[in-house]
């Protein structure tokens, strides 16, 4: 492999030895039995047995220890269940490549049939499990067992309930028992509470995964490197510099054929308040440095984050729901659930007093895409500042913009749409196309003085050539398998979010903060756009990034 290139299966090799002993988990073998619980869903087909076929055909299950278990209500044989899923694990590209080792995947993989609340099911389960370790001659309690719930949290609680009872690792000799729950983790703050302090009950917060996929992406995981690791960005990090930040997420596609889960939840639960606020983007963004890189430090510091949020003001949120949204027979025909949203929050402390953190996110837009876009003030006694054409007369037919200096008009940095230079952003492309950029304003090269902005451009595929970034789900599935928690929320962080929008979230519901229809495949509401105006983020003008071809 050539110089700059890495694959996900030489990750250990980017952390030092040193970094390793402190902080890497022990290494750990035996048996391991990974059970998705959902196996007939569609989070199961999509995510989460693809992840772990990627991880074992990149030789991080070992076949000698890992067997897959799947389990839900639906009565089909092990087959069957291969046959729902082998089409998602590889595509007609690399099907031939793979071929061997999807079929022996495949043959790793068990279905159990069983309820979620009766004991029945999950003591056949366990027999299953057990089966395994025992013809692995593994000794009781010394085994690994990693439950993955793929299924609606509403039956959480009575599957942890029957998780704990019937199909624990029985003593602890070295093995573990870990479960791992997606989100949406609860409704409001209440649910939420109520649902961790019944699973708490059961499990140790050290066993809980709270996974939110957006964490294990590669530029969200490179966000604490990023700002800690790089001595420019140290003092420009702060309200003195930095003018607004948006964190954005946009789909090109509506809730296609997930209308009713969506009507229940709505944009703010099923994107802003995990995705792009909780667990990673807004956290990593604001955060203090952490004391240590030790999990427990990282997530002291994003609870903080989230604890100096002040109260969302109604003023502040644009809700929208685009046309069509409730043709899905699924949804009621008097449905204010958002499908777009852009609220402002306010970090009420010495870093980002004044600053907006613009979240927006929506579904059925013009785009796909998720960014975060951290704009800088503008430049103080600007000497290059330019002026609006319809200010200057007679010279309003020309492209070119003038200043007013001396008692002279001398020609200046102008665009082709004649606006104002725009402001020196830095913007981390999460997906597609994963880049980091930096707008800024350079010299028109050519004889004459002009400025034109222009881009600092870090694009992974160009950058990368030949590197394949991991899937969310495969990275922090290992981490689970691994014992390392830093990547997955924690109950006082998931408090901590509901806080801050279980208010709003209510009001909603009230009906007190309606939401303005919008044409699907649009921008979303103009008022979303007079929002950010509002809250002093500034258009760059005639100027757009263009991701880079090889
Ligand atoms: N799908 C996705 O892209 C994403 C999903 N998630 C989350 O992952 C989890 C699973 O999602 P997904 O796979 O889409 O869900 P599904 O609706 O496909 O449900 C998964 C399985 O759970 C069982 N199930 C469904 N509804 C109920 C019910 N009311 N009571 C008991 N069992 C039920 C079904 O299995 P059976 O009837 O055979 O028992 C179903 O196959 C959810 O928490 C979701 O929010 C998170 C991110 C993305
Ligand atoms: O959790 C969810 O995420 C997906 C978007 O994930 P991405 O990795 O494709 O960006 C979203 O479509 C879905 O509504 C939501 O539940």
């Amino acid at each position: 492999m050539g110089s700059g290139q890495w694959h996900v299966e030489k990750r250990s090799t980017l952390r030092n030895d040193s970094f390793l002993k402190e902080y890497a988990p022990v290494s750990e073998t035996g048996s391991l039995a990974i059970i998705v619980l959902g196996a007939s869903g569609d989070l199961a087909k999509k995510k989460t047995f693809p992840a772990l076929f990627n991880l074992y055909h990149q030789g991080f299950l070992n076949p000698d220890e890992v067997h897959i278990f799947g389990y839900a209500r639906t009565k089909i044989s092990d087959e069957d269940l291969r046959d729902r899923i082998r089409g998602y694990l590889v595509d007609e590209k690399n099907a031939s490549e793979k071929a061997e080792a999807l079929s022996k995947f495949l043959q790793l993989i068990k279905y159990v049939s069983g309820p979620y609340d009766s004991e029945e099911g999950f003591k056949r389960l366990d027999k299953a499990i057990s089966e395994h370790e025992i013809s692995k001659k593994v000794s009781e309690g010394s085994s690994r067992r990693l439950f993955y719930l793929a299924l609606p949290p509403s039956v959480y609680p009575p599957v942890c309930k029957m998780i704990k009872e019937w199909c624990t690792n029985k003593s602890d000799l070295g093995g573990w028992t870990r479960i791992v729950v997606e989100k949406p983790f609860g409704k409001d703050l209440e649910s939420a509470e109520q649902l961790s302090s019944q699973i708490g009950k059961l499990f140790d917060e050290q066993q809980i995964y709270r996974i939110d996929h957006y964490l294990g992406k590669e530029l969200v995981q490179n966000m604490l490197v990023l700002r800690f690791a790089n001595r420019f960005f140290l003092p420009l990090w702060n309200r003195d510099n930095i003018d607004n930040v948006q964190i954005v997420f946009r789909e090109d596609f509506g809730t296609e054929g997930r209308g009713g889960y969506f009507d229940e939840y709505g944009i703010i639960r099923d994107i802003i308040q995990n995705h792009l606020l909780q667990a990673s983007v807004l956290c990593l963004v604001a955060m203090e440095k952490p004391i240590s890189l030790k999990p427990e430090h990282i997530r002291d510091e994003k609870v903080k984050v989230l604890q100096s949020v002040i109260p969302i003001k109604d003023e502040e949120v644009v809700l929208g729901q685009y046309e069509g949204y409730k043709d899905d027979p699924t949804v009621p025909n008097d449905s204010n659930t958002p499908t777009f949203a852009t609220t402002i929050l306010r970090i009420d402390n010495e870093r980002w007093e004044g600053v907006p953190f613009i979240l927006k996110a929506g579904k059925a837009m013009s785009s796909k895409k998720a960014d975060i876009r951290i704009q800088f003030k503008d430049v103080p006694g600007d000497i290059f500042k330019c002026m609006y054409l319809e200010q200057i007369e007679p010279f309003s037919h020309t492209k070119y913009m003038y200043r007013y200096q001396k008692n002279c008009w001398s020609k200046l940095s102008c665009n082709a749409t004649g606006q104002k230079q725009g402001r020196n952003e830095f913007v981390i492309r999460l997906q597609p196309s994963e880049a980091m950029y930096m707008k800024l304003t350079v010299k028109q090269p050519g004889l004459e003085m002009q400025t034109v902005q222009s881009e600092l451009d870090l694009s992974y595929k160009q950058r990368y050539q030949g590197v394949s970034i991991p899937e969310a789900y495969e990275r922090l599935i290992l981490d689970t398998i691994k014992g390392d928690q830093q990547h997955f929320v924690r109950r006082d962080e998931l408090k901590a979010a509901w806080e801050i929008f279980t208010p709003l979230l209510h009001r909603i519901e009230k009906g007190e903060v309606k939401s303005i229809p919008y044409k699907a495949g649009s921008r979303g509401p103009a008022e979303a756009d007079q929002l950010l105006k509002k809250a002093g983020y500034l258009q760059t003008h005639g100027y757009i990034w263009i991701p880079p071809t090889l």
